[in-house]
This record gives structure tokens, sequence and C-alpha cells, in this order.
């Protein structure tokens, strides 16, 4: 991952906004001791996922790996199809903000516990073509509470590349009754009855 400041590489843009920055007591976030090693593939939360669901035809196949280093940490790769075009030969907009917040949602898997976007900015700062490769690096920055701060980025033309666009994000921890109480019963009843989901769900110590 390349260390320099995504900001500088963005002058003139406006800082996070005061919901996206943590508290003067907020603490470092800790990679939890049975989290994935460095390098190893985390793989989808849930089959059917948009982001990262390996069942899901029409999704985005992230592929999130744990990232090397002391901190909290996650790299990924994102091939943007011509499927997820806004103008001709480039990237929607959308898409590409639902490839940096999934890639921020598999912090979780490092952190080993179960959250949801509360708020995520996005900066677009180059055009992103068609059959790119979207070079992604996300990582928590603090931890309040139930609340996760993180940032990530899109380089482009390599892991080393410009970026191309960067988020911040605040993440919320959910029990999984969350999902249980809000989702939709048919699938739920699907997730509940899978033995391979209770196991993903396990490996963010939930009981479900
Ligand atoms: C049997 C089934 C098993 C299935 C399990 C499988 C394993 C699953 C594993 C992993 C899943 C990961 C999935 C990742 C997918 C990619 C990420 C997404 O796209 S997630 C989808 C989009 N996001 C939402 O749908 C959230 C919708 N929003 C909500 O549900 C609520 O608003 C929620 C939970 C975010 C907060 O509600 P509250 O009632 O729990 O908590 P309050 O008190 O409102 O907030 C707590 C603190 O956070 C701040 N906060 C909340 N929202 C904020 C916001 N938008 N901006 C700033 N601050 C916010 C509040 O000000 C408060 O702060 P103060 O503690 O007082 O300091």
């Amino acid at each position: 991952m390349s260390t320099d400041n995504p900001r500088e590489a963005a002058p003139g843009r406006p800082a996070a906004s005061p919901a996206l920055t943590p508290p003067a007591d907020a603490t470092a976030p800790l990679r939890h001791p049975d989290a994935p090693a460095p390098g190893e593939l985390l793989g989808a939360h849930y089959g059917h996922c948009f982001g990262c669901g390996e069942g899901q035809p029409h999704g985005l196949h992230l592929a999130a790996r744990a990232g090397e280093g002391p901190g909290v940490r996650v790299s990924a790769e994102f091939t943007v199809k011509p499927a997820h075009q806004g103008a001709p030969g480039l990237a929607h907009g959308g898409v590409l903000a639902t490839a940096l917040d999934e890639t921020l949602g598999s912090l979780q898997w490092l952190l080993r516990v179960i959250a949801v976007t509360g708020r995520l900015e996005t900066d677009f700062v180059r055009p992103v073509p068609v059959g790119t490769v979207l070079h992604l690096d996300a990582e928590v920055t603090a931890v309040h509470g139930r609340k996760i701060y993180s940032t990530a980025t899109g380089r482009i033309g390599g892991p080393d590349g410009p970026v191309a666009v960067r988020a911040d994000a605040l993440f919320i921890e959910v029990k999984v009754d969350h999902f249980i109480d809000n989702g939709r019963p048919e699938e739920i009843r699907a997730a509940m009855a899978d033995p391979d989901q209770i196991r993903r769900a396990r490996a963010f110590e939930v009981n479900p």
C-alpha cells in the first residue's frame, strides 16, 4: 500500500465533515487476535451480496485480502466491466462508491464485529474507464464505542498509481438482530438454514 496521504494527492479538497472526524477520546483500532492473517483472502460475508457475493451474477465480485502491517487494513481489486458504465466507457460513480463501501465493510473481518455503513463521503478525483483495475485500500483510523471511523482509496494504473476515488466513512456496530429484524423474512430464513452462512457469521463472533 502506498503511504502518501490521499488528501495531499487531492489538494484543495475539503476535509471530511465533523461527523467523520473521530472525537478526542477515540481509540486506535485493534486487530482481533483471531483475525485472518495478512494476505489472506477474506471471502464474502454473504453469497448474495452485491459487493462481494460469489453467487450474485450482477455483483462486483470484490475479493478483499487482509492487509500487511500492524494496522487494521484490507486491500481489494475491482475490474470495471461494461455493465458498470455511467457515461460511455466510464465507470458509474455509484458503482465506484459501492466498491469503496464494500472494501471498507470488509475491515470488519479484522475487527470481528458486525457493522453497517452510517455515512460514506466520496471524492471522485479522476474518471475511471471500463476495463480499469481499481486497486482499493481501506483502513480503520479510530474506534469510539460502536462507531468505527475508516478511510479508503482506489488507485488506477497499478497499486501505487494515482488516486481516482477516495472515501471517508463511519460504520456503526450492530448485533445480528439488525439483519433478522429488518431483512425480508425469506432471505433471513434461507440464511439461517445455510450452515455456510452460519459459519461466515461466526467469523464475526455472532451467534445467529
Ligand atoms: C441470520 C442472518 C445472518 C446474517 C449475518 C451475516 C454476516 C453479516 C456480516 C457483516 C455485514 C456487513 C455488511 C456490509 C455491507 C456493506 C456496507 C453496507 O452497505 S451496510 C448497508 C447500508 N447501511 C444501512 O443500511 C444502515 C442503516 N442505518 C441504520 O440501520 C441505523 O441508522 C444505524 C444502525 C446505523 C444506527 O442506528 P442505531 O439506533 O443503532 O444507533 P444511533 O444511536 O442512531 O447511532 C449510534 C451512534 O452513531 C452515530 N451515527 C449514526 N448514524 C450516523 C450518521 N449517518 N452520521 C453520523 N453519525 C451517525 C449517532 O450519532 C450515535 O453517536 P453517539 O453514540 O451518540 O456519539
